[in-house]
This record gives structure tokens, C-alpha cells and sequence, in this order.
């Protein structure tokens, strides 16, 4: 019998007592009820998914997936296909954004790569999930095989794995691959019969020449896809490897019990395909921040899905969601620490 894909385990239910008691201790805190807005809710979903009356985000794992493109030979992009190899070691030598905030909030920073058409100068420290020397032109066709599907998938698994063996509160998932927005952009369109001009964007910043010119490659790419939506066929066809791991690690992760800070739009673009790949998962999902790109707005309106913050960041690594765990660091504090009306004495509403 062929062993059954990493994304295809249970995925658990969250605690519907452990929600009941936060709900009801929230209304017992000495506080005009709901006034604390979002963060009651966020308190009281992260108590039920981690099972537990006393929700935190102290121990965080950070896991950036890096990949290349083929489509970069399109001129998708403002930077150069080099740049992704660059950041890799940036990102272990400790300068890019996301490393900042990992030290910044004491959080574990893993680095994957999954395939660099140039490799970084050192890989000194990075995990090595190299499927192969980036996905292919995926205007023209397949980006990736089913075999490097799996490949990938499975590599995010295993990204969620390390961050259970951690035994981590919250995982956050990043990414790094020049070129990545247009594929993402392509992937949701196809899982959301949307245009290319619905969803491409910027990215790292092209001009509205740029923009249009991404427009017809999405198009292009889209017109060789066809109009199959099935979550598995539209990330091989039209996917980059670090978004399939990323898909993979967000369903590994809430198959482990570890709920997800979602990032920007390329991260929201992994969500919605795991999402349509296991319905389930979505319940694990909390949304860090609206990105800047602007096809962001739709995919979050497709998840339902009302991120913490909007601060007009367009960045990725991770780095809108790890900028976000302040606010949920918050959130745990309050809904454990303050204290009830009856503990305090203070009067609560007639
Ligand atoms: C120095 C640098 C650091 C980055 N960190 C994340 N990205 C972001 O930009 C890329 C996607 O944009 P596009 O599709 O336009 O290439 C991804 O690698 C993404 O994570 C970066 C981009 C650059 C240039
Ligand atoms: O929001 C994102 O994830 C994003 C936006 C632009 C470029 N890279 C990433």
C-alpha cells in the first residue's frame, strides 16, 4: 500500500470546551464587555485551537521557504533572479527583515531552500529540500511535476514537523523567490476564476508598464492551464515550490495542533490552495496583516478571513505576520492576566 500524502492526515477540531471557558472568563474580565475588539477573539481562538484555558505565543517557529522561478525569463519582476540565492544568505546571516524579527521576538528562524537557479554563496545553516534548480516557465508549461509536487509538499511537512519537535505555540511560514507574486498571482486565479488584471500587482515594485506586461505572461499561463481549479493540478501547473511547501507546512501545522500566523499575499495564496485542498484547515488560520500587493483584498474576502494589522507592508519572508505577534502576545496577556469583577471587587454591569 503506497503510504498516504503528508496533506491527506487528520487535521484536529479545536477545543470547543476550551473556547467556551475563554469566551466566558473574556466576560468575566474587568472590562466593559468587547471592549478589548479583536483581541478578545483572538484570545479565545487561540485557547481553543491550543487546547488549553491559558493560550500563549511565546515559543514562535519561523520557517522561510525559498525557491526560483522559470518565469523570471519573462521579466516579471524588478530584481534580478540572483537576488533570491542573495537573500538566502542574508537570511541566515542575520540581516534580511524576517531575521531581525526572529531575534526580535526570540522566535526560531529555519531557512529552506527547495531549488535556487543560482545557489546562495554559502549554505552554511540552511535546510536543503532542493527539488530542483528552480520550477520551469510556467507560461509555457507545467512549473513543476507531480513527483516535485509531492517533493515539495512534503518538504513543508516536515518544516511543521521541526516546529511541533520545538513544541512551538504558532508557526509562521515565509517565503523568498523572485518572481513568486506572479505565480501566486496565476495560482489563485485559476482557484478563483479570476482574471490576471483582477489579481497581478507590483510585487517588488514594476511600473504600470511592468504590471501590464505581468498581465499577459499571467494570461498566457492561465490560457496553457485551462480552467481545471483542482487545488493540486493549479499549484503544479502554475505554483512555485516554496508556495507547495508552503501549502504543505500550513496543513503539516494544523495536523500537529499548532495554529498559523498567515502573512501577505503569497502566503494567503498557499493558504487558499491548502484551504481547497483540506476545508478543514481553515479553522487553524489566523491573518496577520492586509498586504500592500493588491490582489490581497480579494484572496482575504475568498478566506473570509479579517487580518490584526494594515500597515501597507508588500514585503513577504514572513515578515507582516511576525510583525503581528506583538498584538497576539497582547491578546494572551490580557485574556490570562487581568483580573475578573468578583477577584477585583469592582462592579460589574446590572
Ligand atoms: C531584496 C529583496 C528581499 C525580499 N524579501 C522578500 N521579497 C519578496 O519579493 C519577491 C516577490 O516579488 P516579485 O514577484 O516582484 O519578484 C519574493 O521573493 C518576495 O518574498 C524580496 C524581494 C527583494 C528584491
Ligand atoms: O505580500 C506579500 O507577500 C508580498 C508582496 C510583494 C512582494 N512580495 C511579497
Amino acid at each position: 500500500m503506497p503510504q498516504p500524502s503528508p496533506w491527506q492526515t487528520a487535521i484536529p477540531s479545536p477545543s470547543q470546551t476550551h473556547r467556551e471557558t475563554a469566551l466566558s472568563r473574556q466576560g468575566q474580565l474587568t472590562k466593559p464587555a468587547g471592549s478589548l475588539g479583536r483581541l478578545e477573539a483572538l484570545a479565545v481562538d487561540l485557547a481553543a485551537l491550543q487546547n488549553t484555558d491559558t493560550p500563549g505565543a511565546d515559543r514562535i517557529s519561523i520557517a522561510v521557504f525559498a525557491a526560483d522561478h522559470g518565469v523570471c525569463v519573462e521579466e516579471v519582476s524588478a530584481f534580478p533572479q540572483a537576488v533570491t540565492g542573495q537573500m538566502i544568505a542574508n537570511f541566515v546571516a542575520g540581516g534580511a527583515a524576517i531575521s531581525v524579527m526572529a531575534r526580535h521576538l526570540q522566535a526560531r528562524l529555519e531557512v529552506i531552500n527547495l531549488g535556487t537557479a543560482t545557489p546562495p554563496p554559502t549554505s552554511d545553516g540552511v535546510v536543503d529540500e532542493a527539488i530542483a534548480a528552480g520550477t520551469a516557465n510556467l507560461a509555457r508549461q507545467a512549473a513543476m511535476s507531480t513527483a516535485q509536487l509531492e517533493q515539495a509538499l512534503a518538504a513543508g511537512d516536515r518544516a511543521a514537523q521541526r516546529a511541533a519537535d520545538q513544541q512551538a505555540q504558532l508557526f509562521i511560514g515565509g517565503e523568498m523567490g523572485i518572481g513568486n507574486t506572479t505565480s501566486a498571482s496565476a495560482v489563485a486565479c485559476a482557484l478563483l476564476a479570476e482574471p490576471a488584471l483582477a489579481l497581478a500587482g507590483p510585487g517588488t515594485g514594476l511600473d504600470a508598464e511592468g504590471v501590464s506586461h505581468k498581465v499577459t505572461v499571467i494570461e498566457r499561463a492561465l490560457a496553457r492551464h485551462g480552467d481545471n481549479r483542482e487545488p493540486l493540478v493549479v499549484l503544479a501547473s502554475l505554483g512555485g515550490f516554496e508556495i507547495a511547501a508552503l501549502a504543505g507546512a500550513l496543513i503539516g501545522s494544523a495536523a500537529r495542533g499548532i495554529p498559523v500566523l498567515v502573512d501577505g499575499f503569497i502566503v494567503t495564496v498557499a493558504a487558499l490552495a491548502a484551504v481547497r485542498l483540506r476545508p478543514d484547515l481553515r479553522d487553524w488560520l489566523l491573518f496577520a496583516h492586509h498586504s500592500r500587493e493588491p490582489g490581497h483584498t480579494r484572496l482575504l474576502e475568498a478566506l473570509n478571513a479579517e487580518p490584526v494589522l494594515n500597515l501597507s507592508m508588500r514585503l513577504g519572508e514572513g515578515s507582516g505576520a511576525a510583525v503581528a505577534v506583538p498584538v497576539i502576545r497582547s491578546a494572551c496577556a490580557l485574556h490570562n492576566g487581568m483580573a475578573t469583577f468578583a477577584d477585583a471587587g469592582v462592579n460589574n454591569a446590572e
